[in-house]
C-alpha cells in the first residue's frame, strides 16, 4: 500500500468520486442479496400458501429492485471510470511535465521503448486498479461476508457442508493465476518482440534490400512468430486444465448443497423456500471465490507499475535551477563566453573534456575542430549546460552559468544539432519553434539567411507544406537548412552550429555562412566542423584531441606551424586540389572538342564557298 499511499496527490483530489463509487457499489450488492430473499418468499409464502393474488405485487418488487441495482451498478461504472481516468490525466501530466525537466544525464540511459510502456501500460494498470480493482475487492470481501452470513442465517449446519470445497476452491483459483499470468506476460513480450521486428524491417527495408537479406530477415521473424505461437499454444494449456477443475469444485459445493439440503427439506429442517434461497446465495459466494486470484494479481501489477511510475516522479533532476537564480535579460546580455580550467567526464566515463580554457569575446567566433570522440561536441553541452560542470567554470558575461536559470541562459544561445530533428507539423511550425509571436515576413527573412526559402517555395504547399515523422521527405541539406532557419529565427546571443553544414554542398555552405555574416555581427558563434573551409574566417580555432588542445590560433597562425591543423588543411586541399585539377582537364577537352567543331565548321564552309567560286 505504500506505493498507493505515495501516489494519493494524483488520486485523492477525486476522492468524492471515490467514495461514490464505494457506496454505489456496496448499495448494488446488498440489493442483489435481496433477491434470493424474495425467491424465498415467492416459494414459502406464495406458492406454498397458493396465495397468488401476493404474486403481481411481488413480481414489482422484483422489477424494482432490480432496476434499482442496474441504477446503483451503473453509477458505480460511472464513477469508477471517471475516478480512474482523472487520475490517469493527473498522473499523466505529471508525467510529462517531469520528463521535459529531466536533464540529459537522464535520457543518455533512458529506452524509449521502456518509458512508453511506463506512460501507457504502467500508466493503465494504475487507472485500472485506482478507478476499478480497489473497489472490487472491497466487494468481494463484502459479498463473501454478506453471502455467508446469510447463509448462516437459513441454516448454519448446510453452510459448512456447502463451505468444503471452497479453500479448495480458492487454492485453486490462486494457482491458476499464478500460471496464467506469466503465460500472459510472455504473450504480450512476444508480441512485441514481433511487432519490433516487422517496425525495425519496414524502417530500414532499404537496407535490407540492397545488402540482399530478405531471407534471413524471413527466418528471424518465422522464429518469433513461432516463439508467439508456442507462448498461446501454452496458455491455451494451462485455461485447458485449470478451468474444468474449477468449475468442478464449484459445482461440487452446488451438489453438497442440494444433497444436503434436498434431505435437510425432505425431513422439514428447512423449507424449499430457503434451499432456494441458498442455491441463489451460493453464486454469490462462488463468484468471488473464483476471481480472487485475478483480484490479488491485479493489486501485485498495478503496484509494480506504480512503483515504475514513482521512479520517473522521483527521480533526481541532476540539472536544475538554484535558489535565487540570476535570470538574463537577451537586452542586457552581451554573449561574452569563458571556459576556465573545465574538465569533464560523463558518468562513469574517462575525462571527455580536460583543462579546458577559452575566452569568447561578444561577437567572436570560435571554430572547433578535431577528430571523432576529441570532445567538440561536449564543449557545446557543457556551455548549454546540458550537464553541470564539476571541476573549472564556465562563465558568460562573468556569470557562471551555474548561477543562471536554464530557461533564461538557454533563451540566449541557438544551437543547430549535427542530426536534424523536425517536428511532425508544417515548415512553418518548425522555423518557428523556438520563438512566440513571430510574423511570417521573419520566418521568410530568416529561411532566405539559411538559403532555404527557394527549395520551400518549389513544395506545392510551401511553408504549409508538413513534414514527415523526424523530417522524412526532406533531404538531409534541406533539413538541416531548416534547422539553420530555425536557429536563426531565435536572434540569438549566442549561436552554435554543431557540424551543422555537414549534409549541405560546399557552395550552399558559403551562402550560408555569408548569411550568418550579416545576422551574427556583435553575436558570438560557435562553428564545430570537419571542413577547415567553415572555420577559416573564425577568430580563434580550437584543435582538440582526446578532450585536450592540442593547437589553437588562427587559420593563417595554424597554416605557419607543423601539427594535425595542417596535416587537415592538406589533405582536405589535396582533394580540393584534384578536384580543381579534375574540374580543368574536363574543361580543357570540351574547349579541345569545341575548336575542333568549330575547325570542323569551318573547313566545310571554305569547301562550300570554293565550290561557289569555282
Ligand atoms: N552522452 C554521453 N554519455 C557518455 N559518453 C559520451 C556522451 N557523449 C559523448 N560521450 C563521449 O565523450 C567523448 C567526446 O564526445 P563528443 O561527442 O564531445 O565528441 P565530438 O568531438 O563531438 O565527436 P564527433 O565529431 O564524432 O561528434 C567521446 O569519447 C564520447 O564517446
Amino acid at each position: 500500500m505504500e506505493v498507493f499511499r505515495q501516489l494519493k496527490e494524483y488520486y485523492w483530489s477525486e476522492r468524492k468520486l471515490l467514495i461514490a463509487s464505494i457506496l454505489s457499489l456496496m448499495t448494488a450488492t446488498a440489493l442483489g442479496l435481496v433477491y434470493p430473499n424474495l425467491l424465498r418468499y415467492l416459494i414459502d409464502e406464495v406458492i406454498t400458501k397458493k396465495q397468488f393474488s401476493l404474486v403481481p405485487g411481488l413480481s414489482l418488487l422484483v422489477v424494482g429492485v432490480v432496476t434499482c441495482k442496474a441504477i446503483f451498478q451503473f453509477v458505480h461504472g460511472l464513477m469508477s471510470a471517471r475516478l480512474g481516468n482523472n487520475t490517469a490525466f493527473n498522473l499523466r501530466n505529471a508525467l510529462y511535465e517531469k520528463l521535459q525537466y529531466l536533464s540529459f544525464q537522464y535520457y543518455d540511459k533512458a529506452r524509449t521503448g521502456d518509458l512508453m510502456s511506463r506512460l501507457t501500460a504502467d500508466l493503465q494498470a494504475v487507472r485500472d486498479f485506482v478507478g476499478f480493482g480497489f473497489v472490487q475487492i472491497l466487494n468481494v470481501f463484502m459479498m463473501f461476508i454478506f453471502g455467508t452470513t446469510m447463509l448462516l442465517t437459513i441454516n448454519w449446519q448446510l453452510t459448512l457442508i456447502t463451505m468444503i470445497t471452497m479453500p479448495f476452491l480458492v487454492f485453486t483459483a490462486i494457482r491458476f493465476e499464478g500460471k496464467i499470468h506469466p503465460a500472459f506476460r510472455s504473450i504480450r513480450k512476444s508480441m512485441s518482440s514481433m511487432t519490433t521486428s516487422v517496425q525495425e524491417n519496414i524502417t530500414g527495408v532499404r537496407t535490407v534490400k540492397s545488402f540482399a537479406r530478405e531471407p534471413h530477415e524471413i527466418t528471424k521473424f518465422s522464429e518469433k512468430n513461432e516463439d508467439y505461437r508456442v507462448n498461446n499454444v501454452n496458455t491455451s494449456g494451462i485455461w485447458a486444465r485449470y478451468f474444468p477443475l474449477m468449475e468442478i469444485l464449484a459445482n461440487l459445493s452446488v451438489v453438497f448443497l442440494l444433497a444436503s439440503g434436498g434431505y435437510m427439506v425432505i425431513h422439514n429442517m428447512i423449507t424449499l423456500g430457503e434451499l432456494v434461497a441458498c442455491f441463489s446465495l451460493i453464486w454469490y459466494i462462488i463468484g468471488p471465490m473464483w476471481q480472487i486470484g485475478f483480484h490479488i494479481n491485479n493489486y501485485t501489477q498495478s503496484k509494480a507499475a506504480g512503483e515504475r511510475l514513482l521512479e520517473i516522479l522521483h527521480h533526481f533532476v541532476h540539472v536544475k535551477n538554484k535558489d535565487n537564480a540570476i535570470e538574463l535579460t537577451p537586452d542586457r546580455v552581451k554573449g561574452h563566453v569563458r571556459f576556465e580550467d573545465v574538465t569533464f567526464a560523463y558518468t562513469d566515463q574517462q575525462a571527455a573534456l580536460q583543462h579546458f580554457n577559452l575566452n569568447a569575446p561578444p561577437g567572436s567566433v570560435i571554430g572547433l575542430l578535431g577528430g571523432t570522440g576529441s570532445g567538440k561536441s561536449t564543449v557545446i553541452q557543457l556551455l548549454l549546460r546540458a550537464y553541470n560542470v564539476k571541476e573549472g567554470r564556465i562563465t558568460v558575461d562573468g556569470l557562471d552559468i551555474r548561477d543562471i536559470t536554464l530557461e533564461s541562459l538557454r533563451e540566449q544561445m541557438a544551437i543547430v544539432f549535427q542530426e536534424t530533428f523536425l517536428f511532425s507539423s508544417t515548415i512553418r511550425n518548425n522555423i518557428a519553434y523556438g520563438v512566440r509571436n513571430v510574423t511570417m515576413d521573419q520566418i521568410i527573412q530568416a529561411a532566405k539567411l539559411a538559403k532555404a526559402h527557394d527549395f520551400i517555395m518549389e513544395l506545392p504547399l510551401g511553408y504549409d507544406t508538413i513534414v514527415g515523422e523526424r523530417g522524412m521527405g526532406l533531404s538531409g541539406g534541406q533539413k538541416q537548412r531548416i534547422a539553420i532557419a530555425r536557429a536563426l529565427l531565435m536572434n540569438p546571443k549566442i549561436l552554435i552550429l554543431d557540424d551543422a553544414t555537414s549534409a549541405v554542398d560546399m557552395e550552399t555552405e558559403h551562402e550560408i555562412q555569408r548569411g550568418f555574416q550579416e545576422v551574427m555581427k556583435g553575436r558570438t558563434t560557435f562553428i564545430i566542423a570537419h571542413r577547415i573551409s567553415s572555420l577559416k574566417h573564425a577568430d580563434e580555432i580550437i584543435v582538440l584531441d582526446q578532450g585536450r588542445i592540442v593547437q589553437r590560433g588562427t587559420h593563417d597562425q595554424l597554416m605557419k606551424q607543423e601539427g594535425p591543423y595542417l596535416e587537415t588543411y592538406k589533405i582536405q586541399f589535396a582533394d580540393q586540389a584534384d578536384a580543381v585539377l579534375l574540374e580543368e582537364s574536363i574543361e580543357d577537352l570540351i574547349t579541345q572538342q569545341e575548336q575542333h567543331v568549330e575547325n570542323q565548321v569551318a573547313a566545310a564552309g571554305q569547301q562550300k564557298s570554293g565550290r561557289y567560286i569555282q
